[in-house]
């Protein structure tokens, strides 16, 4: 064998150091990876000695002949309100941050979203969504997963009462205690187990904790109050064919005798003061009266004799203050009270809506202290923007180089998206307040959107691809 050239024994003696250095490190690896282990048992010991001391509630009386659960069972920690949280799914948006994602669902119609149901918490994730189709919106329930547990206060600033301080629990603001965000959006379509939604005010990848179809009906006092008062009508209806009836031969009104006794009006079983009010002014009444009639068909104009429209006016205030509904839809063992009377607020802290009283919401809510702005585009913005291509349109071959949106429709969709966004002036306070100059940025879709606000508008400078 001839022997090694010199540069061949130089390389070897490297190599042999470095493989040195090497068996060095590994050990030291080993060390740190026993210690850590050693650390890590050290810590579960104490844990399980932390569970074995806990002292397990007695049983309820009426729980004796089942063991008592295990205070680390779900069940027990379901009943003390912790759970933990398995999301359905994840929102696949068109916002990826939270600058310049809508404060509510209602501020950008466009805003589109796609949730797919997570096989890990169904086998047939699609069997879950069967039957939802019939409904047009739904109520999505998700953890606001980018704000910290920490970063919450008692009392919010927010945007819209630019400044001004009031409780967490009179606002919408996404920094509260258990971190639960509910939003009200659209449901476009279900495709397998996939949800696609618009309406919506929620960034990529937020964790969805459930999903629950909108039924006006229970979720909306005011369609709640039109039902009842529909219900009422006929009703009300009743009240006026029993209480007030029309001879047709004789031109006479009656008033009927029976009509405290009619079952279905529920007017006898479920009595107040007021209805007695009511009862003594029919009574009153409880003979013909001559009235002269214009029309004797259904919808006729009378001219009510003064006693008889002083009972009109009557029913009509119960009808309108929902008490016939409370009366009629009252079943006979339900003790009727009068309707809560709401602590005094001034007019201008809250607003009615509908029929008023049913709901009220705080004033701001619907006049700001902040006003919304007039959004424009640059020329050049308006060029670059209408650049893209829809998100499911296949274009020619000239267009293989152009932007496309991934939820989208097309540049008009995206400027009345971009225009919903800006005309809620989505900046913070101190923004607005502190650093009215600066350039604002946010992204929609696949769309990076530069702009900058002026004293009442905010106007786009560039959209470029993301
Ligand atoms: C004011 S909250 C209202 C959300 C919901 N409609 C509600 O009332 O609970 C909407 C804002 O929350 C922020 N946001 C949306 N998704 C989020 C998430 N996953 N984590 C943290 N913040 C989020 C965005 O800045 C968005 O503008």
């Amino acid at each position: 064998m001839s022997p090694l050239c010199d540069s061949c024994v130089e390389n070897i003696n490297n190599l042999n150091q470095q493989v040195s250095v090497m068996r060095k490190e590994i050990k030291n690896l080993r060390e740190m990876l026993a210690s850590a282990i050693r650390a890590h048992r050290k810590h579960m010991t104490s844990i399980q000695s932390a569970v074995s001391n806990i002292k397990l509630c007695e049983p309820d009386e009426d729980q004796t002949t089942s063991p008592p659960p295990s205070l680390t069972s779900p069940q027990a920690a379901l009943e003390q309100g912790s759970i933990q949280t398995v999301p359905i799914g994840y929102i696949s948006s068109c916002f990826s941050v939270k600058n310049g994602t809508p404060r509510q669902p209602t501020v950008c119609g466009p805003s589109r979203a796609e949730l797919r149901i997570q096989q890990s918490v169904f086998n047939n994730p699609e069997h879950a969504l069967v039957g939802l189709e019939q409904y047009s919106h739904v109520w999505i329930i998700f953890l606001f997963h980018k704000n910290g547990h920490l970063s919450y206060k008692a009392k919010v600033k927010p945007p819209r009462l630019n400044g001004q301080r009031v409780g967490v629990y009179s606002t919408r603001s996404p920094h509260r205690p258990n971190v639960l965000g509910l939003t009200l959006a659209k449901l476009d379509k279900i495709v397998g187990d996939t949800v696609h939604l618009s309406d919506i005010d929620m960034i990529a990848g937020t964790p969805v904790l459930d999903i629950k179809p909108y039924i006006p009906e229970y979720d909306s006092p005011q369609t709640r109050m039109v039902l009842d008062s529909e219900s009422c009508d006929s009703n009300k209806d009743q009240l006026h064919s029993t209480a007030v009836s029309l001879n047709e031969t004789t031109g006479k009104l009656k008033l009927d005798e029976d009509s405290e006794t009619d079952p279905q009006s529920g007017l006898k079983t479920a009595r107040t003061d007021k209805e007695d009010d009511l009862g003594t002014l029919l009574s009153r009444e409880k003979s013909e009266v001559d009235v002269p009639v214009s029309d004797s068909r259904v919808g006729a104009q009378f001219a009510l004799p003064k006693v008889l429209q002083s009972v009109l006016e009557e029913v009509k205030t119960f009808v309108t203050q929902g008490e016939v509904c409370q009366l009629s839809c009252a079943s006979e063992d339900q003790v009727l009270e009068s309707p809560k009377t709401k602590p005094q607020e001034s007019t201008s802290d809250r607003l009615c809506y509908g029929e008023e009283a049913y709901s009220t919401i705080a004033g701001w809510i619907r006049e700001p202290p902040v006003g919304s702005l007039d959004v424009r585009f640059t020329p050049n913005a308006e060029r670059e923007l209408a650049e893209f291509l829809p998100a499911h349109l296949s274009g020619g071959p000239s267009d293989s180089n152009r932007p496309r949106f991934k939820f989208l429709q097309g540049p008009e969709e995206a400027a009345a998206a971009i225009r919903g966004v800006l005309s809620a002036d989505p900046r913070s306070v101190y923004r607005r307040t502190r650093c009215r100059d600066r350039l604002f940025y946010f992204t929609l879709d696949t769309v990076d959107i530069t702009c900058w606000f002026g004293r009442g508008f905010a106007e786009v400078l560039q959209v470029r691809p993301c």
